[in-house]
């Protein structure tokens, strides 16, 4: 069993070189194209393209087919005449070598040659079967059927040679039975022609035997009784025996090869009457294999339905390929359109590439059936036009948002430049991108298609205009937040500085600094809409929000600085300017002969007085309704506290400052607690010694300068009583652990304060009465004590407490006392 193959080897017996010279071209390598089991070979189409090079040739090739019975010498011919490399039996074995069809090419000729497996190679039943299936085969693509014969087969009307013929006649009769159809040229190749019996004998023999199957076949009524010439065209070449006559047999076979090969030559055999409609030679795998398939099972063999067939085929195989090389020239643009690029030259790029794609699928689809060719061509066209409108469709979104960013920084530019004509000037922005996407969307259409951008303008058109329209919102609300904030913040400010100044015409001033302030702020707001071109509806209720916001913040503010501890710390404020302080600003330093309780009362008056201005805000309606246009605001909004919480302010403002006029009060008491004057003459008396000795010791004499400086110091700043404080706080610090040490020895503070109570009340007795004899302690009295007159409170301690002596500071009261009786 022989796989089907392409057979590279030269023929057995090599090429043969002509008598006269001519030689034939070198062989190519031979294809079975149908092997002994009757498969047609997958690599026929390989081969015709590739090995034989034959897919150029369009329409410009023949097919010669040869019969014949086994071993008379058909390959042998055949590489005589076109160099071809079929197998020859070997002499020696003599064995069939052909099996099934093989096929090959002259170097030199686009021509066709199918050597056809030898009558009488298989078993009857079988035989006849193949040989029907062959003859089929080559008589619905071959132009020229050589039937290869020994002369001594001529006459044998029952040999095999005869059922061939049958053969062909009938499958001839089924392929081409209706009028009009191409005839087939058959060529009678008589070989071993001896000479003995003239050709012509030769040929009125065959033609009597071929006329006797024409008449014995049962043709179809088409045919009905047309005559054998109707169909077929006939030759007779006889040639001479190759071994016995090779030089007779070259120069034969010359002749034979011009015949076949040369057009020029009388007798050329390829005429174009006998052209069977084959396709162009591209197509001819296809259409032989799908001839065969329909040969195997044993279907109709209708050659134009196929050749119609076959031309949808190919022409779609055609436009396949046409429409890679498209995908292929496409696929730079293709990524970058699909990845979100323009490109710029899409239009053009698109339209050379698809003429070139047309171009390719015209070169080898146009040779097929123009119907077939022109339906095919339109459905390309469609193909890539479809292609094509999808790059188109998403280069259209590029565009889109191309334009939309190229909007929005152009937007971004026109705000930050805050132009006057804004709104003019983003037209303009407008107009020039949406000419730009027009532009462009007009450069990338396909050439001749009525492909239409304006949906997608329009919703170009529509995103820019609600970017536009949402950047100005955003603008404006900006706007409006932005002055709230100012208004809120400078009305923050006034209100404080005015309320910190209550006074009558406070509410005038602050009313003329709310006005100043919303005034500049709702201008620019309104000068921002006017260049905005925002509607005249929009405007008024930004405007209205604006005025609200400033009255609310006003209102806000006023509010927070009228609760009861902030009008409460303003009070006591006002009336600490007025009480402490002097018309000056200087702090006052009460004396005794001031007029406490006359500032107090003047400085609470004034004070109070105040309280009035501030439960409500005194601003007159028709003022506040001139200025605000868009604005309603009620007359309760004004009212800031009830005569009820004024009231309550007043009684709680009386009290917070009763402590100020008591602190005037004590500071002066203070300042007062001075010596009575009998008190300083007894100690100018008392002391005079230490006088005299203060001013003759310099150290003593320092000592007092500094020591009287100093409290002259404290005197003149008011601080004596502060220091009396501290001085007493120190003592009771000091007596402490003197207490706990009195306690640890077992005196009882209690007693120690009884005894001094005793010792004060016979002090006390002893100045009101007087003092007695000097020698007062005679009379059994325990102590005597001296004290000036006047009350001063000076106690004399020199009291006996049991057995001890109380301190020592009796003794300089001793001293005191008894110093001056002495002089
Ligand atoms: N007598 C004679 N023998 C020839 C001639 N040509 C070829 N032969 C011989 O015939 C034998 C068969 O030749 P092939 O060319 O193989 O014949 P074939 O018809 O192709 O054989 P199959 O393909 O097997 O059917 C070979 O031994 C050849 O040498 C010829 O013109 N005369």
């Amino acid at each position: 069993m022989t796989s089907p193959e392409v057979n590279g080897a030269a023929p057995a017996n090599g090429p043969s070189t002509s008598a006269n010279g001519q030689t034939p071209a070198p062989s190519l390598p031979q294809l079975q194209v149908i092997d002994d089991n009757q498969q047609f070979n997958a690599a026929t189409s390989d081969a015709i393209a590739n090995t034989f090079r034959l897919s150029e040739a369009g329409f410009d090739y023949n097919v010669l087919a040869v019969f014949g019975s086994q071993s008379t010498g058909k390959s042998t011919l055949l590489n005589k005449l076109f160099g071809t490399g079929f197998a020859v039996m070997d002499s020696a074995q003599r064995r069939q070598t052909t099996k099934g069809i093989w096929l090959s090419r002259p170097v030199s000729h686009p021509l066709l040659i199918m050597d056809v497996e030898g009558a009488d190679g298989r078993e009857r039943g079988e035989q006849q079967d193949f040989e029907r299936r062959t003859a089929l085969f080559s008589l619905a693509v071959a132009e020229v059927v050589v039937v290869n014969m020994w002369e001594h087969q001529v006459g044998l009307y029952q040999g095999a040679n005869m059922g061939l013929l049958k053969t062909v006649f009938d499958v001839n009769v089924q392929l081409f039975a209706a009028r009009g159809s191409p005839k087939t040229l058959l060529v009678f190749v008589i070989r071993d022609h001896l000479g003995v019996t003239p050709l012509d004998a030769l040929k009125r023999t065959l033609m009597d035997d071929l006329e006797r199957i024409w008449e014995g076949l049962n043709k179809p009524p088409a045919v009905g009784e047309a005559p054998l010439e109707e169909f077929f065209d006939l030759d007779f070449i006889g040639l001479p025996h190759k071994y016995n006559a090779p030089e007779a047999f070259d120069t034969a076979c010359d002749n034979l090869r011009q015949r076949f090969l040369e057009p020029s030559t009388p007798g050329f055999l390829f005429k174009k009457t006998y052209h069977k409609k084959l396709p162009p030679a591209d197509g001819f795998p296809h259409y032989a294999k799908v001839i065969w398939e329909k040969i195997l099972t044993a279907k109709d063999l209708d050659l134009p339905t196929q050749q119609q067939l076959l031309a949808q085929y190919r022409c779609d195989e055609i436009a396949a390929t046409a429409r890679k090389e498209f995908g292929e020239k496409a696929a730079d643009w293709t990524g970058k359109v699909e990845g979100g690029k323009v490109v710029e030259t899409l239009g053009k790029d698109m339209g050379v590439t698809k003429t070139g794609s047309l171009a390719t699928y015209d070169a080898s689809a146009s040779r097929y059936h123009p119907s077939v060719y022109q339906r095919k061509r339109l459905e390309l066209v469609d193909a890539l036009d479809a292609q094509c409108k999808v790059l188109y469709v998403k280069q259209l979104q590029n565009l889109a948002k191309r334009a939309l960013q190229q909007f929005k920084q152009e937007l971004q530019s026109r705000l930050a430049a805050a132009r006057s004509d804004f709104s003019e000037n983003l037209k303009e922005a407008e107009n020039g991108v949406l000419e730009a996407f027009e532009k462009s969307s007009e450069a990338s259409k396909l050439a001749e298609t009525d492909w239409s951008h304006e949906d997608i303008l329009s919703a170009v058109r529509e995103d820019i205009r609600e970017l536009a329209d949402n950047a100005k919102k955003d603008e404006l609300e900006r706007t409006v937040t932005g002055a709230e904030k100012r208004i809120a913040n400078e009305i923050s400010e006034t209100v404080i500085s005015l309320l910190n100044k209550v006074k009558d015409g406070m509410w005038a001033d602050l009313w003329q600094a709310f006005r100043r302030i919303s005034s500049t702020e709702l201008e620019k707001l309104d000068q921002k809409a006017t260049n905005f071109d925002v509607p005249h509806d929009e405007a008024k209720a930004l405007q209205a929000r604006l005025q609200n916001s400033a009255w609310e913040a006003l209102r806000y503010k006023v509010l927070e600085e009228t609760s009861d501890a902030r009008i409460l710390q303003r009070l006591r404020q006002q009336f600490e300017l007025r009480f402490r302080y002097d018309a000056k600003g200087i702090p006052r330093v009460w004396k005794p002969e001031d007029d406490i309780d006359g500032a107090y009362e003047k400085a609470k008056h004034e004070t109070e007085g105040l309280v009035d201005f501030l439960g409500r805000i005194d601003i007159s309606l028709e003022e506040v309704a001139a200025f605000f246009s868009d604005l309603t605001i009620e007359e309760s909004s004004l009212q800031l506290l009830s005569l009820a919480r004024l009231d309550d302010i007043r009684e709680r403002f009386a009290r917070d400052i009763e402590t100020l006029y008591t602190d005037a009060k004590r500071s002066v008491i203070n300042m007062t607690a001075v010596l009575p004057p009998w008190a300083v003459i007894a100690m100018a008396v008392l002391g005079w010694n230490e006088f005299t000795t203060v001013l003759s010791s310099p150290a003593y004499f320092i000592s007092f300068l500094v020591v009287g400086l100093l409290g002259w110091f404290l005197y003149s700043a008011g601080l004596l009583g502060t220091v009396q404080n501290m001085a007493v706080a120190a003592g009771k610090q000091a007596w402490k652990p003197v207490q706990t040490q009195l306690e640890a020895t077992g005196l009882e503070m209690s007693v120690i304060t009884e005894r001094a109570k005793s010792a004060a009340s016979i002090a006390k007795k002893f100045l009101e009465e007087g003092p007695g004899e000097e020698d007062g302690g005679s009379d059994g009295k325990s102590s005597s004590g001296k004290v000036s007159p006047g009350g001063w409170d000076t106690v004399d301690t020199t009291t006996s407490v049991g057995n001890r002596t109380a301190s020592a500071g009796s003794t300089s009261f001793k001293a005191g006392m008894t110093e001056p009786v002495k002089r």
